[in-house]
């Protein structure tokens, strides 16, 4: 997951691949509640791990519930829908998951305990009351401890007896179908007698009434339905596990690889995007979001379990929808509607303003800094097409909305070429926590970005570089690192740095059995990041670098670093010779006794002892060595900026490095 405080999305010009998806939220945290409510384990494959599951499973631990991790398995021993009596009141927090807030309200309602629900400030923004009058007709016992209407609320132990199942409970349909949702869910646990809910209002989307309908039967509870007006949950209903369950990739997730597969092309030009984990034949409602992309010119196609997408028609074809019925995918349509032939318009989405946040103001206020028209009402956007100069690069605000930052990914597919900034990435992290790995796994970008760093030794270009990539969310290559590891491996081999040796210590270079995981250096599996940073094994390497097979053979290995979103790389001659085209060159230096001093304190402290004078001559031997060998010696690039740090601190050095690297952005004020 992206964890920074923008994600900058290269402009990216195609995409080809297969990716798999995480499991349904709305599938998960229903099948979660269900299975906490029945007697018995239930063993939930596919599982989705998200904010909104996490907070869903942390109130059904706070219940009493076992709950047993492994893996992408998880097994839950349920309640079998009672609580033991006489516990404290529970404070439950909810974050921003409607799918927890809502049925978790209901089904506590009837439970009998005595609990708080609470959640961020927008989920106290989020209309409840429609719920909670619903269930105080039947007699539960709720309080609003802030806004009349809103939660937070405080639950009070309900009387079974005192219930009234006699009369039909009515809720509203309109403004969330979560209501209804709520009610079926939780309902059963009051069914001495059966429970009619009749729906006022025109029922807002059904799909997602279909998928609790199903998982319902699943566990054992057969809802009848008259229309969509009248449910009737049949007296006697208990929840029983169905030992296994599996949940289905998310389908409202799907959409932005639908929409990839229907907006760019391969390297060759007709490659598809495969999405495994979801067919057609799905449970989920948002699955119709295929017909929508169809009607603008995707080409899908769809097996059990699986779908394949690619363009069609191209420009895509303007849409005029009533997206009711897939509220949430319908999001990813007016991105897509930037690369269609005329205006597009999505009606019938009231609900959108109800959802994380205001979803039509959000993304009309985005997709005009994008430099598109939009026309936008109570319940519908309309959004025009965007021509190649009308593109402008855009910082998009993401108001704490998983979607408005999925779906704005889209943009970098423009045909101006530009890259977008998506500010507050890791609000994905409420469904799909790795969306942009999974989306940078199979796009393709003209030009990934690089920042270079060179200098010579202990300047500080390892911190900096590091440091740069962690705030930007890019990849970092040490290339030091793997002239220290050539070098490493040339001892173990018995040989030296000689010209006699050059073509055998090439050999171990083109063939490294590398990896770096977690700031840890892996050669053939054995950490030798210890031992690759001796002043010893800096004199190795430093000796190997004069070697020009061996820089051949670690050419290509350093260019494979260079992937979406960018590149942090810091060396000797990343601005010269391996990323000659890099969009930044900083070439870094401070005076000799700084480094001294600097590389003096970094040994002492772990442990090493040596002294001020040998350190001294050793860099400046170093130095020496690395400016003067005949292939790509240390020295600046000519379009390099110089940076000496004699006087600065880390931190003043990362600010002027990112300050250069902003100057250079396209991008427009959030
Ligand atoms: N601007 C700076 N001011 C003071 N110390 C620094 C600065 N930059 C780096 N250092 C310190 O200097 C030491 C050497 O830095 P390092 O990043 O390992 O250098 P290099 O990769 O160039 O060999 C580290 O202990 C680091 O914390
Ligand atoms: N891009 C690079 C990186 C390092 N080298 C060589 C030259 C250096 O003295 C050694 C060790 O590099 P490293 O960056 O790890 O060394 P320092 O941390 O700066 O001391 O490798 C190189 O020739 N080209």
């Amino acid at each position: 997951m992206f964890s920074t405080a923008f994600l900058d999305i290269p402009a990216l010009a195609g995409a080809s691949g297969t990716v798999r998806l995480p499991g349904s939220k709305s599938i998960s945290n229903r099948v979660l509640l269900l299975a906490a409510l029945a007697s018995g384990t239930t063993t939930v494959h596919d599982l989705l791990d998200s904010d909104d599951t996490r907070v869903m499973l942390d109130a059904l631990r706070a219940l009493g519930c076992g709950i047993d991790a492994a893996g992408s398995t998880l097994r839950i021993t349920g309640i079998g829908g009672q609580l033991k009596p006489g516990g404290p009141m529970l404070p439950l927090f909810l974050g921003n998951a409607g799918t927890a807030m809502r049925p978790l309200t209901a089904a506590l309602s009837l439970l009998g305990g005595e609990f708080e629900l609470s959640g961020v400030p927008r989920m106290h923004e989020r209309p409840i009351g429609d719920l909670v009058d619903a269930l105080t007709q039947l007699g539960c016992r709720i309080d609003y401890l802030g806004n009349p209407g809103y939660p937070p609320l405080r639950i009070r132990p309900v009387d079974h007896g005192a219930l009234v199942l006699d009369a039909p409970i009515r809720v509203r349909g309109d403004v969330s179908s979560q209501f209804l949702t709520a009610l079926l869910l939780a309902l059963p646990l009051a069914a001495r007698k059966d429970i009619v809910i009749e729906v006022v209002g025109e029922l807002i989307s059904k799909p997602y009434i279909e998928i609790t309908l199903n998982l319902l039967a699943r566990f054992g509870i057969a809802v009848q339905r008259e229309g969509w007006e009248r449910f009737t949950i049949p007296a006697g209903s208990r929840y029983s596990s169905p030992g296994d369950i599996h949940v289905e990739a998310d389908a409202s997730s799907a959409s932005y690889f639908i929409a990839l597969g229907a907006i760019a092309t391969g390297a060759s030009g007709q490659d598809s995007i495969r999405i495994e984990g979801v067919g057609a034949d799905s449970i989920q409602g948002d699955i119709r979001f295929i017909e929508a992309a169809r009607q603008m010119g995707a080409q899908v196609d769809s097996g059990p379990n699986w779908l394949d997408v690619r363009r069609g028609a191209w420009p895509l074809k303007a849409i005029d929808l009533d997206a009711n019925h897939i509220p949430d995918a319908a999001m990813t349509l007016a991105v897509m509607a930037l690369y269609a032939d005329g205006p597009s318009t999505l009606r019938n989405i009231a609900s959108w303003r109800v959802k994380e946040t205001d979803r039509i103001d959000a993304m009309a206020n985005e997709l005009r800094k994008l430099g598109a028209t939009v026309d936008s009402g109570p319940d519908f956007i309309r959004v025009h097409p965007l021509e190649r100069p009308g593109w402008q690069a855009a910082s998009i605000r993401t108001y704490d909305d998983h979607r408005v930052a999925m779906c704005f990914s889209l943009a970098a597919f423009n045909p101006a070429g530009l890259p977008v900034r998506i500010l507050e990435p890791h609000c994905v992290a409420k469904t799909f926590p790795d969306y942009f790995e999974t989306l940078f796994s199979v796009a393709q970008a003209p030009e990934v970005p690089v920042i270079c760093i060179d200098g010579p030794t202990a300047s500080g270009k390892g911190t900096l570089a590091a440091e740069v990539a962690r705030l930007l969310g890019y990849h970092y290559l040490d290339s030091g690192s793997l002239y220290r590891v050539t070098g490493l491996a040339m001892r173990r081999a018995g040989l030296s740095a000689e010209p006699q040796h050059e073509a055998q210590i090439a050999a171990l270079a083109a063939a490294l059995p590398l990896h770096f995981t977690e700031g840890k250096v892996l050669l053939a599996g054995e950490d030798v990041s210890d031992e690759i940073r001796t002043e010893a094994a800096g004199m190795d390497a430093s000796r190997v670098s004069t070697l020009p097979a061996v820089r051949a053979a670690l050419l290509a290995l350093q260019q494979r670093f260079r992937q979406l979103p960018g590149l942090v790389a810091d060396g000797r001659d990343m601005g010269t010779v391996i990323f000659p085209d890099a969009a930044l060159k900083v070439f870094l230096t401070a005076s000799a006794a700084q480094r001294a001093e600097r590389r003096h304190k970094q040994l002492i402290s772990k442990g090493i002892s040596t002294t001020l004078d040998s350190l001294r001559s050793d860099l400046e031997a170093r130095d020496a060595r690395d400016s003067s060998r005949s292939v790509a010696p240390l020295k600046p690039a000519q379009d390099a900026r110089h940076l000496d740090n004699s006087q600065l601190s880390i931190e003043q050095s990362i600010d002027q490095v990112l300050n250069w690297w902003q100057e250079k952005q396209p991008f427009k004020p959030a």
